[in-house]
């Protein structure tokens, strides 16, 4: 269970708080989805919850365990807004192995299977993957670390209908197993598949 209580965010170059008192809990093989128009603080948020920005105040936990910043990059795996953009690997085994050089060809092949891309070439270029394809790459990538939960920025940003009911299929698939939390402005497709929902603007949240 991942729960986050009383969480703030106040930078000292901003005169208000960024994150207000966010406080929300999300079980094991559920998906959460907070919605909330451009600059309401969602990026933020999930930049707290996957260690990669300290909170001014409050607790973020797993379990029992209230977790530390650094402890966080190990439970979570955030998947950025527009990942494609992030890709670095020449081929599809270089990106899943990239900083983990140990995995073997079976996991990789196992992670590919997870987000249906195993029919793929080992060989084939990130880049030369269509849109959708490229986002279950980034899942991919997160999923070989075998995080206890994915955090999700804007996964279905950029991309057209159909691709986007496919990403939410995927989605619904995943939560079989994972965790997922994910950030979006426009809730669409994903509504349907979501166990929870909250409403965020100005930093505060509230639970729909
Ligand atoms: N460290 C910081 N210092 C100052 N301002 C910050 C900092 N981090 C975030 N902000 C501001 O906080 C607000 C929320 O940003 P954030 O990127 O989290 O919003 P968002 O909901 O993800 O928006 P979008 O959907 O457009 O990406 C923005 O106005 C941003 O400029």
């Amino acid at each position: 269970m991942l729960y986050i209580k009383n969480l703030s965010y106040h930078p000292p170059a901003t005169p208000t708080p960024i994150l207000s008192n966010i406080s929300l809990e999300l079980a094991p093989q559920q998906l959460g989805l907070v919605v909330g128009p451009s600059g309401s603080g969602k990026s933020t948020f999930l930049e707290m919850v996957s260690g990669l920005a300290e909170r001014t105040s409050g607790e973020i936990g797993w379990g029992s365990q209230v977790l530390e910043a650094y402890e966080l990059q190990y439970l979570a795996g955030l998947v950025f807004q527009f990942p494609e953009r992030h890709f670095c690997g020449s081929n599809l085994l270089e990106e899943l192995r990239l900083g983990h050089p140990e995995l073997t060809s079976e996991q990789v092949k196992r992670a590919l299977e997870e987000v249906g891309l195993d029919h793929l070439p080992l060989s084939t270029s990130p880049h030369d993957l269509s849109g959708g394809q490229q986002r279950r790459l980034a899942l991919a990538v997160q999923l070989i670390r075998q995080p206890n939960i994915l955090l999700l920025d804007e996964p279905t940003a950029g991309l057209d209908w159909s691709m986007r009911q496919q990403l939410a299929k995927l989605l619904a698939k995943l939560k079989q197993h994972w965790t997922l939390l994910v950030v979006t402005h426009d809730a669409g497709e994903l509504l349907p598949i979501a166990d929870q929902c909250w409403q965020i603007e100005q930093g505060q949240i509230r639970k729909v």
